[in-house]
């Protein structure tokens, strides 16, 4: 086992929808050059949604450099590859098709690369069972082992980068860094006296309702929704066009619409809110990296096994926060009942909900970050 592996690595990304794929793909092609010093390939079929999260992305470069590391456009390519060509170190993102000539090329390098399936993020216990397991290539000479993401050390963890909770620590206790850093989305000095939301969802979760609740009720709250999100619904609060910079307040609720930021101020949008509506993978964990509430719209799949997953994450974190579970399955219309009631049981619940949050970052923080436990594994694997 050598310290010096993987010196490259490539990695594969296929969009399946939305921005959770480029925006996982893209921290762990960044950690891995910058704190591992490791020569990264991204391979990205659609360049347009990267963008959306990274704004240096140039959207016709069939090959560009961005950060240290390697972009490419991953449009077809096949049959041109060889044993040169194949790195160290090949990840896939939730079991896409590399191209078959470039698992040739895998098969004919030497020694063989490692090659690593990397899954979707659960708190369901069966990953346990699959984290790490080999699968053999039918017909050619190359393993490819399952690395999961995971809440506990039986899984590789969550992605973290180096200094990641000291920032967001010391961003949270600089109350003027966080008014300047959301007066530039318009919201106003009197409006950070406010519970600050930010809202993250897919398009059928109950937010008009939601805002119902927040308009009639007596505590003041300051949504903010970046661009496209909800935003039928968006439109209906404001009455207007829901592009950044449009406003509304009706009764105690004031909706904000902000620009849809690259990733990283996103991170600093999540540490400065009070209460986080997050979705899919990637801003789901960001919330739990921020310490504060959250609250989870999970990606559907089909006869509700979105749901299964949804409640053996709430068993593990909601611990003594009935109010969050019972409002977390509304949301995701796991359940029924009164928005009203369940928004008044969550709120008076936030201060223990803080706390939780932050034994729950700590508890997190003991497994270790992933990128360094799925290096470890793969020197495990490498000749
Ligand atoms: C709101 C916002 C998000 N983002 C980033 C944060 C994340 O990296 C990304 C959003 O990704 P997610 O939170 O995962 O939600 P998502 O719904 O966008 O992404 C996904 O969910 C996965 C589970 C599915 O596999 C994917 O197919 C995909 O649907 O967008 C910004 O960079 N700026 C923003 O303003």
């Amino acid at each position: 086992m050598s310290p010096d592996f993987p010196r490259t690595l490539a990695i594969f990304c296929k969009v399946v929808d939305n921005y959770g794929d480029i925006g996982i793909c893209w921290r762990l092609a960044r950690q891995f050059h910058a704190e591992h010093g490791i020569a990264v390939t991204l391979w990205v079929d659609d360049l347009a949604s990267f963008r959306r999260i990274w704004p240096q992305v140039d959207t016709a470069a069939e090959l560009q450099n961005i950060d240290g590391v390697t972009v490419r456009h991953w449009a077809g390519q096949d049959g041109q590859f060889g044993p040169a060509d194949i790195p160290d170190l090949v990840i896939e993102f939730f079991g896409v098709d590399i191209p078959p000539g470039y698992i040739e090329a895998m098969a004919q390098r030497e020694p063989r690369p490692v090659w690593i399936n990397y899954e979707g993020l659960s708190a369901e216990e069966w990953v346990e069972g699959c984290h790490r397991l080999p699968s053999m290539h039918p017909r050619l000479k190359l393993i490819k082992h399952f690395f999961f993401p995971g809440f506990n050390e039986k899984t590789g963890g969550l992605l973290r980068e180096r200094g990641l909770v000291e920032d967001c620590a010391r961003f949270q206790e600089d109350a003027a860094a966080m008014a300047a850093f959301l007066g530039r989305f318009g919201v106003r000095e009197e409006e950070m006296a406010a519970l600050k939301v930010s809202l993250f969802c897919y398009p059928h979760a109950p937010v008009s309702e939601l805002f119902d609740v927040w308009a009639q009720g007596a505590m003041k709250v300051s949504c903010l929704v970046p661009e496209g999100v909800a935003r039928e619904k968006v439109e209906a609060f404001i009455g207007a066009r829901a592009q950044a910079g449009a406003a509304a307040t009706r009764g105690a609720l004031t909706v904000r619409v902000i620009p849809f930021m690259p990733q990283t101020d996103y991170d600093r949008l999540l540490w400065a809110c009070d209460v986080n509506f997050v979705r899919g993978e990637d801003s789901w964990v960001r919330a739990q990296w921020a310490a504060r509430p959250f609250v989870w719209h999970i990606y559907p799949q089909d006869e509700n096994l979105h749901h299964v997953k949804l409640r053996a994450f709430l068993q593990k974190y909601a611990v003594g926060a009935q109010s969050l579970v019972d409002f977390s399955l509304r949301w995701n219309d796991a359940r029924e009942g009164q928005m009203e009631g369940l928004w008044t049981s969550l709120q008076a619940e936030l201060p223990g909900l803080t706390r939780r949050a932050r034994e729950w970052e700590a508890q997190m923080l003991a497994n270790g970050d992933l990128v360094s436990n799925l290096l470890d594994f793969a020197r495990s694997l490498s000749t």
